[in-house]
């Protein structure tokens, strides 16, 4: 199998590590090219052993999936790369937040299978959430599943529900992380030092984790086996709870939301 990344960043590189680990293929199979961060791009051919090639003619030859994993801006410049070789046989992958379908096959100008993914960087560890939507001519789909469930949990979509799934899970680790670092801000606010907030942090998040994974207890029921009457927990959830922090996740998943919107509007995207 022949798997080219147009572009080896935060993305594109959590998903082929996770695809090696995995080793639903090897590393020989991966070709990557960027326009930046070669220094990056050679050390991932050093101590993975993937392809590293600027040459587009030799990239695109025999490939079986051309993964677009550049920013959304980039894709003018990653389309006019591939555009002369694309071969009629390869599948287009796409990670690209916002960059709809009808953006990608316009700019390819071909009429190659397309399937957008919204993976996120937990596809390193394995545990990406990949919500996923193909054109209509993408028909053996089985061989893209496997491939992406080597690195995470698949949820099919429309593509028009791609922009809540980029908000939810695409950028939801951010979200979470953002908490966690404020969370160890207030440890320090209590009195630690910044080490021992990011011990105490760092040990909960692993330990809640832990927790979520090998329970089936939903998060409520998590919580409550933790609050004890009238105790220290029903304090601090009473005066979080009236920080409005419900509100606040809610703005926070529709300024992401609206962003891919903003992202999907072709021509725009600035
Ligand atoms: N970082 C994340 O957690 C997620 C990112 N994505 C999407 O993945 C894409 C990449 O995001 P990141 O990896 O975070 O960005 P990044 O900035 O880390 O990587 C972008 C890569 O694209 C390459 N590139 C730029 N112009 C190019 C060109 N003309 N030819 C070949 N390569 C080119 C850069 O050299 C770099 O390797 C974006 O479209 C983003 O929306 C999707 C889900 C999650
Ligand atoms: O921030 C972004 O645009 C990309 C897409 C989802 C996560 N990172």
């Amino acid at each position: 199998m022949k798997i080219v990344f147009y572009g080896a960043g935060n993305m594109a590189s959590a998903i082929f590590i996770g695809m090696i680990e995995n080793k639903v293929v090897e590393p020989s199979d991966i070709y990557l090219t960027s326009k930046s961060n070669q220094d990056k791009i050679m050390f991932f051919k050093e101590n993975l052993g993937v392809n590293v090639s600027y040459d587009d003619a030799e990239l695109m030859k025999d490939t079986d999936y051309v993964i677009l994993a550049s920013k959304p801006q980039s894709f003018p410049e990653v389309a006019a790369r591939i555009r002369p070789y694309l071969e009629e046989n390869t599948k287009v992958v796409s990670v690209m937040a916002g960059t709809q379908i009808k953006t990608i096959r316009r700019e390819l100008k071909k009429d190659n299978p397309i399937a957008r993914i919204m993976p996120n960087t937990n596809a390193q560890v394995r545990h990406s959430v990949n919500g996923i939507t193909y054109s209509k001519n993408f028909d053996d789909r089985d061989e893209l599943v496997k491939l992406m469930e080597s690195f995470g949990e698949t949820v099919q979509i429309e593509e028009d529900e791609m922009h809540n799934i980029t908000a939810a899970t695409g950028s939801g680790s951010a979200f979470l992380y953002y908490i966690y670092e404020k969370y160890a801000e207030g440890l320090m606010e209590l009195g630690f030092n910044e080490e021992q907030a990011m011990f105490l942090t760092r040990n909960l998040v692993i330990g809640v984790g832990k927790m979520v994974e090998e329970s089936d207890l939903p998060f409520s029921e998590l919580r409550t086996n933790i609050t004890s009457k009238k105790g220290t927990t029903e304090a601090g959830l009473n005066a979080l709870d009236g920080e409005g922090v419900k509100q606040i996740l809610v703005a926070t998943l529709n300024a992401a939301a609206n962003r891919s919107e903003e992202l999907s509007q072709d021509d725009k995207v600035k």
